[in-house]
């Protein structure tokens, strides 16, 4: 495994630079503008850009949720990942009510391992934050390599958490260098809303968004920074939707906290007129937080722009129209909520972002997998193109131009909410650790190839 990179655009967080790429052994050995063939196998990468392989801090495959699984799971959602770009993928092991963190974890690894055809690690979804379980964190920390952790303050009488465990988590995370991550929206105010509307009979999709209003999540976004401030912990925010989050968040960071938000690319060029399509297909749509007026996506790219929004996750989380979404027809709270993305995520901010002049380059490696890398311990192994890094990298064509379709789409899913959409660039070949996984449309690599990730412990990275 000895190849040159050769003719392309090396592409950092920092850098942009006009470069060949030498990989032996799965690693970057060189990064030259020039570097001679000797019995290399040479990569023509004329015209493209030479990207880290992205890394998506944020899927859920194999995943049981809404009395049903995801669509995709290791296997076919990191085809469909690499495909797009992305190599490795950060999925959430979901801990369920009376269950030990170390048997979730156990779980997810018996569901990835030999399956996963791109990197992997693991956050830990926490759902039932008992004292016993926040005790477990430390061990998980030290002993898993697992080194984030979700907890929910929304979907009540389920996964939710109140303040007094939220609070807790927080101190004890920072404690042992986790990340806590939040899903922020009020629960409590959803569910009285939730009930109100089933009452009244409004049972159709759009009355998912109705009832989950952007002030619910800004409320909590919020109050979640307000307990990393005093817990004096640092507060990782999970798939922004709206204004009120994001200037939450950007109004910490001012402040000088330790706060960072993601988003997601379903937020920046879906909205919620979507829920209105006829013949119950606004149920694609249906995810938490819901998707917002189309205001609020001008002022996400702004926030994407300046960084104040650090990363870029997909929140895949996949479930067929039929069969699945089709559990809520009759009841919009029972519709599962989420939508396949892991495809489609790098592709989405470069057309609309890099493409239309709405981010730059630096900012699309940065936001797609740089930062992620940094934030969840991955770096400098993952993240960017530097001698030592593993080679995970992808020689992605800026001109080729394709239209998205669930027809064409690598998903084990019937429904793509980017349906329709034409963007301009695609991965022309992707590498983990110097294999070439991906050339053209051609699938190269192998189910078992993917390795877990240990994660370091959180560090500060100035981001
Ligand atoms: N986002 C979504 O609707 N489903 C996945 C679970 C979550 O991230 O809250
Ligand atoms: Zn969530
Ligand atoms: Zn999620």
């Amino acid at each position: 495994m000895r190849i040159i990179i050769s003719g392309g655009t090396v592409v950092t967080a920092s850098d942009i630079v006009k470069a060949d790429v030498l990989v032996e052994g799965g690693i970057v050995t060189a990064i030259a503008q020039q570097i001679a063939p000797d019995d290399h196998e040479i990569v023509n990468a004329a015209g493209c850009y030479i990207f880290p392989g992205g890394i998506d801090p944020h899927t859920h495959l194999d995943m049981p949720f809404g009395g049903t699984v995801t669509a995709d799971d290791f296997r076919t959602g990191t085809i469909a990942a690499a495909f797009g770009g992305t190599t490795t993928v950060i999925d959430f092991a979901l801990h369920s009510k009376g269950d030990t963190l170390r048997n979730a974890v156990a779980t997810w690894h018996a569901k990835a391992d030999g399956k996963a055809v791109i990197d992997y690690a693991f956050h830990v979804m926490v759902g039932d934050m008992r004292p016993e379980v926040m005790e477990e964190i430390p061990l998980i920390v030290e002993e898993e390599g697992i080194t984030s952790f979700k907890v929910f303050m929304a979907y009540k009488n389920n996964l939710q958490v109140d303040d007094e465990t939220l609070f807790r988590v927080l101190r004890m995370a920072s404690q042992v260098g986790a990340l806590v991550q939040v899903h922020a929206e009020n629960g409590d105010v959803i569910e009285v809303l939730v009930r109100e509307a089933l009452a009244k009979g409004q049972f159709e999709p759009k009355y998912h968004a109705l009832t989950r209003p952007k002030e619910a999540e800004g409320e909590a976004t919020a109050r979640a920074i307000r307990l990393a401030e005093i817990a004096g912990a640092p507060l990782y925010v999970v798939h922004v939707t709206c204004a009120e989050a994001a200037d939450a968040i950007s109004d910490a960071r001012k402040r000088g906290l330790p706060i960072y938000g993601e988003t997601c690319p379903q937020y920046l060029v879906c909205d919620e007129t979507d829920y209105e399509r006829p013949d119950f297909e606004g149920a694609k749509y249906v995810m938490s937080p819901p998707l917002r007026a189309k205001y609020h996506q001008e002022v996400l790219w702004g926030k994407l722009k300046n960084m104040e929004l650090q990363a870029f996750g997909s929140d895949q989380c996949s479930f067929n129209l039929k069969g699945q979404k089709e559990l809520g027809r009759h009841d919009f709270s029972k519709i599962p909520n989420g939508s396949p993305t892991i495809e489609d995520r790098m592709a989405i901010l470069y057309h609309f972002g890099v493409h239309s002049g709405k981010i730059g380059l630096n900012q699309f490696v940065a936001l797609t997998s740089a930062n992620p890398a940094k934030l969840f311990g991955l770096y400098p192994r993952k993240g960017t193109i530097a001698v030592g890094a593993d080679a995970d990298l992808v020689v992605w064509d800026p001109q080729v131009q394709r239209t998205i379709s669930a027809t064409t789409h690598h998903m084990n899913v019937d429904n793509n909410i980017f349906e329709g959409m034409t963007v301009m660039g695609k991965p022309r070949y992707v590498f983990l650790r110097g294999h070439k996984i991906v050339d053209g449309d051609q699938f190269l690599g192998k189910p078992g190839m993917g390795k877990f990730q240990r994660c370091e412990r959180f560090a500060p990275f100035p981001l």
